[in-house]
């Protein structure tokens, strides 16, 4: 039997790993454990419940007040003593965030074999978005197994000669969003006539444009014939400017997080999406929903050559100008609105535990271990590797 870890921190890790754990899951040779880091607390433990997937293990709480450092040094030593107690055969990390790299970094300190979901994305620019691009860059160098989304990440990965081997498997997103929708039914009718924006900001490199970007999404909503529903991050660095210049707009819902079937319904009732979230690029063209992107550069520009997202970085006049492009032109909204699906066909988890139950079955992670830990234990006893 293959023991894996899977870790798991925040709410777009558990979206995207859920559809792995269902496909390894059906596999009899290998068996999953799961480890909830803690990074995005109750959210995570909701989407766990709601996969059905409940966690194994989980850290202790995180200190208060955190910053990037104190964040990755919990995280590392965290899952440094998980992988002490579990000993798995293979670490399955996900993404650019915190926890995807200090699991991959943990693992790659004991010589265990990692496997990187979403492997390749590369905004092509080493600070942006910082920290995830770097992360990513850091994960790859870890890891022997590479999960590529689409063929660019594919190709982005073959360029940088990563060691391991690199497969091309569609993302996980588009199989999540899709298992959702099938348990969702329909979606209420009703509705006053006036058209959705679901607008989403989180990123980083956004929090000094917050202002700017919120007065557009205002002006969007002035309108009188359109209602954005804006569900925010629990970070009071976005919370608290977005409040500032939309709180009191009457035709702005500024909600909590929502969760994600409430997400899935309204991203199928929109008529667009505003937003600087990488899952919300990937799920709104498999749904036909125009996105505009408020950022400057994407490490996803498939959409984009797609024709279904547009980059438009965080210019007021220019995110009021795309939207109501959108909202009074309908045949750019039309040219935008076509379902396509440039990140994946539904079926990235089961390639991905296929994958990994081969690998497996071929003695590969278990040998791949097993020749690296041994050299791991002469490198800590001093003595230099053979
Ligand atoms: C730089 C970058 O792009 N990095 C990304 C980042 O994640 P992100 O930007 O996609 O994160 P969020 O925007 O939080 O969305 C996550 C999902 O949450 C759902 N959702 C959203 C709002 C809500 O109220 N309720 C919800 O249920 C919705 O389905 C959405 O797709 O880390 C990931 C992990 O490593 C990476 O994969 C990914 O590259």
């Amino acid at each position: 039997m293959t023991k894996i870890l899977v870790v798991i921190g925040t709410r777009p890790e558990a979206i995207k790993m859920a559809p792995v754990v269902h496909a390894l899951r059906e596999h009899a040779t290998v068996t999953a454990v799961i480890l909830a880091t803690g990074q995005h607390g109750a959210i995570v433990d909701r989407l766990l419940d709601l996969f059905g997937i409940p966690p194994d293990r989980r850290l202790p709480p995180p200190p208060p007040g955190q910053t990037l450092d104190r964040l990755v040094a919990w995280l590392l030593t965290g899952i440094g003593a998980q992988l002490d107690a579990v000993r798995p055969d293979l670490v399955l990390v996900q993404g650019d965030t915190a926890s995807a790299l200090a699991g991959a970094t943990a693992a790659y300190h004991r010589a265990i074999s990692v496997g990187h979901v979403e492997a390749g994305l590369r905004s092509g620019n080493a600070r942006h978005p910082l920290p995830e691009e770097g992360y990513r860059r850091a994960i790859a160098g870890y890891c022997d197994l590479h999960f590529a989304p689409t063929e660019q990440a594919r190709r982005n990965l073959d360029r940088e000669q990563v060691h391991g081997r690199i497969y091309l498997t569609g993302n996980t997103v588009v199989d999540a969003l899709g298992w959702m929708r099938e348990r969702m039914g329909d979606a209420p009718a009703g509705g006053d006539g006036r058209r959705l924006i679901l607008a989403t900001l989180h990123r980083r490199e956004n929090w000094p444009h917050l202002p700017r970007i919120a007065r557009a999404i205002g002006r969007l909503a002035d309108r009188g014939d359109v209602r954005v529903m804006l569900p925010m991050q629990p970070n009071p660095a976005v919370r608290e400017p977005l409040l500032a210049v939309l709180g009191g707009v009457p035709a702005v819902s500024l909600t909590e997080p929502l969760d994600y079937p409430d997400l899935v319904r309204a991203l199928s009732a929109c008529h667009f999406v505003i937003t600087d979230s990488g899952g919300l690029q990937e799920e709104a063209p498999a749904l036909g929903k125009p996105v505009l992107v408020l950022r400057d550069a994407t490490e996803r520009p498939e959409g984009v050559a797609a024709g279904v997202a547009r980059l438009i970085g965080t210019d007021e006049e220019r995110i009021v100008r795309e939207g109501v492009a959108l909202l009074d032109d309908m045949a750019a909204h039309a040219a935008m609105a076509r379902p396509c699906s440039p990140y994946g066909d539904g079926l990235a988890g089961r390639r991905i535990a296929d994958i990994i139950a081969d690998v497996a079955g071929a003695g590969g992670v278990k040998d791949y271990w097993i020749r690296h830990r041994h050299d791991a234990a002469q490198i800590a006893e001093g003595q230099p590797p053979p």
